[in-house]
């Protein structure tokens, strides 16, 4: 082989070089640069680097008798040339012969071991560092430059370059700063995948957590550890990604709005909205635009073009409560929208395309209702394709201490009071009432009983209708009251609600809130009633 002239170059453009290597983040991209870079120069015949990391293949290794610690080594993990011998052999291999390198043993050992680098400008003068005195021949390999890549005095793998020409000074020195560019990358990959490694445990353990909490204390927001419970979170999970039609049945305050939020959460359709429409709230002349939308002028008091709650559940979840209660005559224009997915505007000929998954719940008997043609029958079938039945709270008593706590909890953090203690003797009462108005009338007593507690111990008293606790039942009365007779109750109620908060009225713990009016109203029967507050504490 002719020999390159001495002043060739070792390798084109290092600045360009420093300046890639810095914005490289993961660690083979990096090496991969450092290695094709330097080795594209027909003056370089071999590029290496090695990195320690702890030993592997010891049985395997050409130097294990040499090896003075099997614990780590250095690790083959970059390499590129050009061989003039054989054209084609691939050089950037990292599975040959010196793949390992134990720590001090060689040329490149020993530069991991001191830290200081090894440079040979002209091999012929240093005969004793060659490996491989044949392949350096037949290469015509001259020189030889070994980099220690240290951070922060710490050695963390070699950069050696084998070259055909004479290492100049001058590259020696670019060859320093770049093993110097190369060690700090390195190091930042190391602590950026040491970051990425942490984070993923993080997000397995948080993840890990998360599922802990669902399987200690319920489903997503549904709590309950009832086995009646632990199937409904199962079935959600079954059905929640696919996009069936789910029909939610249970009695009022079961929490069948829960279950659709949970079935939103866990669908694929979660990052997209949970639009709801409660059937029974519609007035049965609206529901068409309700659902479908409607032009501008297309009856008296459409002002403007109204977007329905299907084309604003779009790609999301329209959940439908009290879906019973939606008109017969509406019923075939929501069995089309389910079968075919499109709507039209009241008012307008356009057909419009939907994507949206329908959650329906009822605390009826529908397919009674169909029976009796109450609610139309195809209907019914189509939206009953995937039914979940939620059974009341009586149905599950185990949950009642857990929700109770839970509302406990809530509640006086919203009136802003010390959480009152749930004694046993109170759980067990909790849990043996039947609950007909179920989760929200046991989350409705607690807040009552936390209102009225006091900083004293904790009373419920169950049976009563809500915000009568003090008044006697309605059911109790024995004769029809007087007009006269019913206002007195009535102005007695107020005086008892406002002796109960102390005369505050506005906010959590007031009485508008334990009567369940706004305080303006409230502020107005006060008024008219004659009733003094007392003084605010
Ligand atoms: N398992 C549960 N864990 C915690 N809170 C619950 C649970 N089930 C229901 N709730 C709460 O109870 C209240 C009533 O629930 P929800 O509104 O979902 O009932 P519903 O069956 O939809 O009632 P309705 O038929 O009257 O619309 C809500 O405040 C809800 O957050």
């Amino acid at each position: 082989m002719d020999a390159m002239p001495a002043h060739t170059p070792v390798f084109e453009d290092p600045k360009r070089l420093l300046l890639d290597l810095a914005q490289q983040r993961d660690l083979p991209s990096l090496l991969d640069l450092l290695v094709t870079r330097i080795g594209d120069s027909d003056t370089v015949a071999l590029v290496r680097v090695w990195l320690l990391r702890p030993g592997d293949i010891c049985d395997a290794c050409l130097f294990r008798e040499e090896c003075p610690d099997r614990s780590r080594c250095l690790h083959l993990a970059a390499s590129s040339g050009r061989s003039v011998v054989d054209p084609d052999r691939d050089l950037s291999r990292l599975d040959g012969r010196f793949r390992r390198f134990p720590v001090g043993v060689r040329k490149v050992g020993r530069i991991a071991m001191t830290g200081d680098p090894i440079e040979a400008p002209d091999l012929a003068d240093m005969p004793d560092w060659i490996a491989d005195p044949e392949w350096v021949r037949s290469e015509g390999v001259i020189g030889f430059a070994g980099q220690p890549l240290s951070h922060h005095g710490m050695v963390l793998g070699v950069l050696g370059v084998f070259s055909r020409v004479r290492i100049s000074d001058e590259c020696l020195d670019w060859m320093r700063m770049i093993a110097d560019h190369a060690a700090a990358s390195i190091a930042h990959s190391h602590a950026w995948d040491e970051l990425q490694l942490l984070r993923r445990r993080l997000e397995e353990e948080n993840e890990y957590l998360q599922q802990e909490v669902t399987v200690e204390q319920g489903f997503g927001e549904m709590l309950g550890t009832s086995p009646a419970l632990r199937n409904v979170g199962r079935q959600i999970e079954l059905v929640a990604k696919t996009d069936s039609t789910v029909l939610i049945l249970g009695e009022s305050g079961a929490g069948k709005e829960l279950v659709a939020r949970e079935l939103h959460r866990h669908s694929a359709r979660a990052g997209r909205p949970l639009i709801k429409v409660n059937c029974a709230a519609v007035p049965r002349e609206l529901f068409e635009s309700e659902f479908f939308g409607h032009a501008k002028g297309a009856f008296t008091g459409a002002l403007r073009d109204r977007v329905g709650r299907f084309e604003l559940a779009d790609g999301g979840t329209l959940f439908l409560d009290e879906v019973g209660e939606v008109p017969i005559d509406l019923q075939s224009k929501l069995l089309r929208v389910l079968q075919e997915g499109e709507i039209e505007r009241v008012g307008e000929e356009q057909t419009r395309r939907v994507d949206v998954r329908v959650i329906a719940a009822t605390n009826r008997d529908l397919r009674d209702e169909s029976r009796r043609g109450r609610f139309r029958e195809d209907l019914f079938y189509r939206l009953s394709v995937f039914p979940i039945e939620l059974p009341p709270l009586r149905d599950r008593r185990e949950d009642i201490p857990l929700l109770a706590e839970h509302f406990l909890a809530a509640s006086a953090r919203r009136i802003g009071v010390a959480a009152p203690r749930l004694t046993k003797a109170l759980a067990r009462q909790l849990a043996q009432y039947d609950w007909p108005g179920n989760i929200r009338e046991l989350q409705h007593v607690i807040e009552r009983a936390v209102i009225l507690c006091q900083g004293g111990p904790l009373r419920v008293s169950l049976g009563e209708p809500s915000g009568a606790n003090a008044s006697p039942p309605v059911a109790a009365a024995p004769e029809v009251l007087t007009d006269q007779q019913f206002r007195e109750m009535e102005k007695q109620n107020l005086q008892r609600a406002l002796a109960a908060t102390r005369g505050k009225v506005y906010g959590p713990g007031g009485a508008a809130e334990l009567l369940g009016v706004r305080p303006t109203t409230l502020n107005s029967r006060l008024a008219a009633m004659g009733v003094k507050k007392p003084p605010a504490d």
